[in-house]
């Protein structure tokens, strides 16, 4: 999961789970993971069953969690649902409350963040529902984990959001909330549907029934009725959150928190596999600075989470297809180490690289353009001058002087250290580790890949970034997101990939 590289660094699911050993485990997700002639485990995660499969067995092995839903109601994956937690756990840092009591509003069947965070972080929570039938699921949920002395689930009417659903007198350290994200049937239809002939739907349809998933104004007019209660609960609850669908969502949302006078604003962004969501928090308590959650993750220089990005056009020749196998091809010119997910309608990718290879690319590209230049003029001048020695490309070489002139020495010690790995001696082109017909997922030998890998340990990285490329929102575009995780080449190395990548691609 080249994603999973982004997400929270304390989320245990940043490794991908050992898939055989949970299908060996659980007869329940062994009915799904079924393991091909290679020995390979494959599982559909367009299968709500067989997501569900996965987060209960998780639930159970990690959190000794037996959880129960409604059946064809919201399937919760852990990643997200981690993320979301884990963050929180981060904000409360900031003044480190004794007993932790939260709210999550509108639980669902599964209740999973209350259960969570009862049992991970051993916090109290209350938390509210409008449907009577996850309302009655919650609860069993709840009893059915002896954690009734830790969570209350309470039903409320769906006029209610905060003020009203609070227990008297009680002050809250946090508020948390996965809202309803669409406005109407027609928004989540889009959402589940492919919006171009082309384009094949998403890996991950929406679970769950209209009623979790839709909300009249969608989830900016739900999380404006939070915050308009807010504004009015102050301080009772110290730190508001909710869980963002859309990024377009939170300009306005913290628009509304400045002018009604929030003392401290923050974003966050959370990554798992291929689903992006934010998380917006608040606070009306004067000199809790929220953002140093932030601040301070940045420090720590954990990844870059903003990509680097570019949009390609989608006409007759530049379908996903194509541009992912001329990107495939790209990479692999560049000698990159390539680890690639399984998927349907996106690329996605973990990169490798040792050295600096693109723009070493470009000064040889420009180097063999100007070469060919001299050749045809030298040409034309032997043709002219009866006798005179024709000029030997490689004898050149051989005697350490390249085309501009400049000894190999005389070059190296005039350019920075980018331009020196210029005139590094070839290395042997890597057996391709990911080839065209990866698109149609056939992958490289893993052994052959692991005698690469080691060979390259004792290499430092030079840089270590995911790469997406998938159809985005806007109708006939193709984007390719870079995202810098590690390396001494720093974001700019990823940024020169990028715009190497890009160059190529036109
Ligand atoms: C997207 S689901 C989230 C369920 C669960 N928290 C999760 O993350 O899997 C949103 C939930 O909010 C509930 N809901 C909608 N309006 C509500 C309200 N005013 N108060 C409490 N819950 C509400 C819906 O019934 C639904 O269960």
């Amino acid at each position: 999961m080249a994603m999973n590289k982004l997400m929270h660094p304390r989320n245990p699911y940043k490794k991908r789970p050992d898939f055989k050993q949970l299908a060996i485990d659980f007869p329940e997700f062994r009915k799904y993971a079924k393991q091909d002639l290679s020995g390979k485990i494959n599982f559909n995660f367009k299968d709500h069953g067989a997501v569900w499969a996965l987060t209960k067995c998780l639930l159970q092995r990690d959190f000794d969690l037996n959880v129960e839903i409604v059946p064809g109601h919201l399937v919760p994956t852990l990643p997200l649902r981690l993320n979301y937690l884990l963050w929180i756990e981060d904000l409360l840092e900031l003044y480190r409350p004794k007993n932790v009591i939260g709210i999550d509003i509108g639980t669902g069947s599964n209740c999973i963040y209350p259960l969570l965070a009862a049992k991970k972080f051993n916090w109290t929570m209350l938390c509210t529902e409008i449907d009577i039938e996850s309302t009655k699921c919650a609860m069993r949920n709840v009893e059915n984990n002896y954690l009734s002395d830790k969570i209350s689930v309470k039903a409320v009417t769906e006029d209610i959001i905060l003020d009203g659903a609070l227990e008297e007198d009680t002050f809250y350290d946090f508020c948390m909330c996965n809202p309803p994200f669409f406005a109407d049937s027609e928004e989540l239809s889009m959402e589940s549907k492919s919006r171009s002939p082309s384009r094949k739907p998403p890996n991950n349809a929406p679970s769950g029934v209209p009623s979790e998933l839709i909300t009249p104004g969608g989830e900016s007019v739900f999380i404006a009725r939070i915050i308009a209660d807010s504004c009015v609960l102050q301080e009772r609850v110290r730190i508001y959150t909710v869980m963002v669908g859309k990024k377009s969502t939170l300009k306005p949302l913290k628009e509304m928190l400045r002018e009604n006078e929030a003392c401290s604003i923050a974003t966050t962004m959370f990554c798992q596999g291929r689903t992006t969501r934010w998380g917006l928090a608040w606070t009306f308590i004067p000199g809790l600075d929220l953002n140093q959650v932030e601040n301070s993750q940045k420090k720590n220089k954990q990844h870059s989470y903003v990509p680097f990005q570019y949009k390609i056009q989608k006409v007759d020749e530049n379908t996903l297809k194509s541009v992912q196998e001329k990107l495939i091809s790209i990479l692999n010119d560049l000698q990159i180490e390539t680890d690639l997910e399984d998927c349907g309608n996106s690329l996605m990718m973990t990169l490798k690289a040792f050295e600096n290879t693109w723009i070493n690319s470009r000064r040889k590209r420009r180097m063999e353009k100007k070469k060919e230049a001299e050749m045809s003029n030298s040409d034309k001048t032997s043709q002219e001058s009866e006798g005179k020695k024709s000029i030997d490309d490689t004898s050149c070489k051989s005697e350490g002087t390249n085309v501009t002139g400049k000894t190999e020495e005389d070059t190296s010690k005039s350019s920075n250290g980018n331009e020196q790995q210029a005139h590094l001696p070839e290395k042997p082109k890597l057996e391709n580790a990911c080839t065209p017909e990866m698109s149609g997922q056939k992958r490289t030998n893993p052994d052959e890949l692991d005698e690469k890998h080691s060979k390259r340990q004792k290499l430092e990285e030079y840089l270590v970034a995911s790469l997406m490329l998938k159809d985005s929102d806007e109708l006939d575009v193709i984007t390719l997101e870079l995202y810098f995780i590690e390396g001494t080449g720093g974001k700019e190395a990823a940024n020169q990939l990028l715009t190497y990548v890009k160059n190529r691609l036109k």
